[in-house]
């Protein structure tokens, strides 16, 4: 693809730890970049401390990134990246537009399913803000480890190539490495599904189950997003990649993921109402799962392993009954 130039000016909307690492990586590329962070604390930090102390403190940003908690001051870039929690999207994005460019690009950087409608982000985004021209950036990655320069390797997807490559000249870095598809769906659900995977992972490993079941968990876990993913129309290359199976191993066997570690607590015998109590961040495989066992059944697609996250976190079923389910459904060939 063709080198493209930067976008002068950039807003992210989310001043969660993602959006610090980003919004990071755009300054250190000499971009204008303003977060909007809903806690105006969060905003302050950013500004003074240049630190985002509630979400991702101890990490240092570049003191040219600028946050302010008022949404319509956040509305003047020229792109825009979106980084809210993807069950507070449609409301951020509807507030936002009267004070934006309409037809704006906007990189889709939060990974799940609007569980009310059951609609990836591009999805809503073609509802709320119809001219603007979607872009998903989705892959391994932790806010932590990009803010903090580690390599990492990401995929952005996008429909206009040329588009995409401003994108990537915006926010790519030596250690940031950003690969171009234009397989925007694919992206999507590597990134959703993932997290209800991860959930389960965490379970896995929260009941002390073993590392061969972890491992079995995963390919199973792969095989239903493969599933899936080719029935929504996506490439399996995509499924096969940074978006889908490396998110996958990266989420579900660390437990730096927000989604792993309550899995890995429910195993532990936790309630996900004691655990969600503990905790500011999100974890997105909590409401994505049962958006995902709502499509698949739509679809006719088995997907048991999702199924049952949805059934753990709606409190319908045990730890114990569906682990005891999924080791009793019947044999079969793997391909299928
Ligand atoms: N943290 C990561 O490593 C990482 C990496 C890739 C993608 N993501 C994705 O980025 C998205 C944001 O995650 P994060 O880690 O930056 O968040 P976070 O867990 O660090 O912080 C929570 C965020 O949710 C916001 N929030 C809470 N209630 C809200 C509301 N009603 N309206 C709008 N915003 C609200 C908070 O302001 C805060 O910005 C998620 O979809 C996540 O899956 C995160
Ligand atoms: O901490 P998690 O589980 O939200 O995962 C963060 C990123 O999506 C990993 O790629």
């Amino acid at each position: 693809m063709n080198d493209g130039a930067p976008f002068r000016k950039l807003s992210i909307i989310g001043g969660g730890a993602w959006g610090a690492a980003l919004g990071n990586l755009a300054a250190n590329n000499g971009v204008e970049t303003t977060i909007w962070a809903r806690e105006p604390e969060v905003a302050a930090l950013i500004n003074k401390r240049h630190e985002n102390a509630v979400f991702l403190p101890g990490v240092k940003l570049n003191p040219a990134l600028k946050a302010t908690p008022a949404l319509e001051d956040a509305g003047g870039g020229e792109a825009f990246l979106l980084v809210a929690p993807v069950q507070h999207s449609r409301a951020v994005m509807k507030a936002l537009r009267p004070h934006a460019r309409p037809d704006a690009p906007v990189a889709l950087c939060s990974k799940g399913i609007e569980q009310s409608t059951g609609m990836f982000l591009s999805a809503v985004v073609a509802e709320v803000w119809p001219e603007a021209v979607p872009a998903v950036l989705s892959g391994p990655s932790f806010a932590r480890d990009v803010a903090q320069g580690l390599p990492t390797a990401v995929t952005l997807a996008c429909a206009d190539e040329a588009l995409a490559a401003r994108w990537i000249a915006t926010i790519g870095a030596p250690h940031f490495r950003l690969y171009y598809t234009d397989d925007v769906i694919g992206a999507e659900i590597g990134g959703a599904v993932k997290n209800v995977l991860a959930i389960a992972a965490g379970v896995v490993e929260g009941k002390g189950l073993g590392e061969s079941a972890k491992a079995a968990l995963i390919a199973r876990g792969f095989a239903e997003f493969q599933r899936l993913g080719v029935a929504l129309g996506a490439r399996r290359e995509t499924l096969a990649g940074l978006s889908g199976l490396g998110d996958l191993i990266l989420t579900a066997t660390s437990k730096q993921s927000r989604n792993m570690s309550l899995g890995f607590e429910l195993g532990r015998g936790r309630s996900l109402h004691e655990v969600l109590a503990g905790r500011n961040n999100v974890s997105e495989g909590v409401e994505t799962a049962p958006a995902v066992a709502d499509i698949a059944r739509r679809l006719g697609v088995e997907t048991p392993i999702c199924a049952a996250v949805a059934d753990l976190v709606a409190g319908e079923r045990s730890v114990d009954g569906l682990i005891a389910d999924l080791l009793s459904r019947p044999f079969r060939a793997e391909r299928e």
